[in-house]
């Protein structure tokens, strides 16, 4: 399965790293292949590392202006003209989404693919590792929309969200 991983490009402490290095692992030693933004900075590289030392495959898609920051090792490597075009890449490479804790970044590229699948535009899963409870405030914001009729589908066929790696890829095997 080709899966899209939308995270952090920075460095962050242990609480959020060993989550996503033991998703990392689970996305390697599964046979997947890893779609990221191709940079080798913050959660982004640890991510790289740990999916390639778990003998997984890994496809960057980073933009042109970050080409120089790009990691190097990468088995597939793909520059778009722009951040669009980027996006517009990394969901179309997808089987699946899947949102690490990131910035406004990574919330940029899930509320942008969330859009589109509001829009019946795609229909590919988006599961939230919710490491530390840190997606809380947005799953309430999210939570209140659907409640209050700001949804023209339910949540749950949007998005989903996990509390643990290994949650993630049996949502992803329902
Ligand atoms: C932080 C620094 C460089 C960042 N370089 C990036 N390279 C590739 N992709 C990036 C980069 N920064 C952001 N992205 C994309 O957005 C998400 C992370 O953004 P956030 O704001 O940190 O959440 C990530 O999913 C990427 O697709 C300087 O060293």
């Amino acid at each position: 399965m080709n899966i899209t991983v939308f995270c952090s490009a920075y460095s962050l402490d242990d609480r959020y790293t060993a989550p996503a290095a033991e998703f990392a692992r689970l996305l390697g030693e599964g046979g997947h292949t890893l779609v990221w933004g191709g940079s080798n900075a913050g959660l982004m590289g640890l991510l790289a590392d740990g999916v390639k030392a778990a003998g997984g495959r890994l496809v960057g898609v980073q933009v042109e202006l970050l080409k120089h920051k790009g990691y190097d090792g990468a088995d597939e490597f793909v520059v778009t003209r722009d951040l669009a075009e980027r996006k517009a890449q990394l969901l179309m490479r997808a089987d699946a989404v899947v949102v690490l804790v990131g910035g406004l970044g990574t919330l940029d590229e899930v509320t942008e693919v969330l859009e589109l699948k509001k829009h019946a535009l795609h229909e590919k899963p988006v599961v939230v590792l919710d490491t530390e409870g840190f997606y809380a405030g947005l799953r309430t914001q999210l939570e209140r929309m659907d409640a209050e009729g700001f949804l023209p589908r339910p949540l749950g066929e949007l998005i989903t969200f996990a509390d643990t790696p290994a949650e993630v890829f049996e949502q992803l095997k329902a």
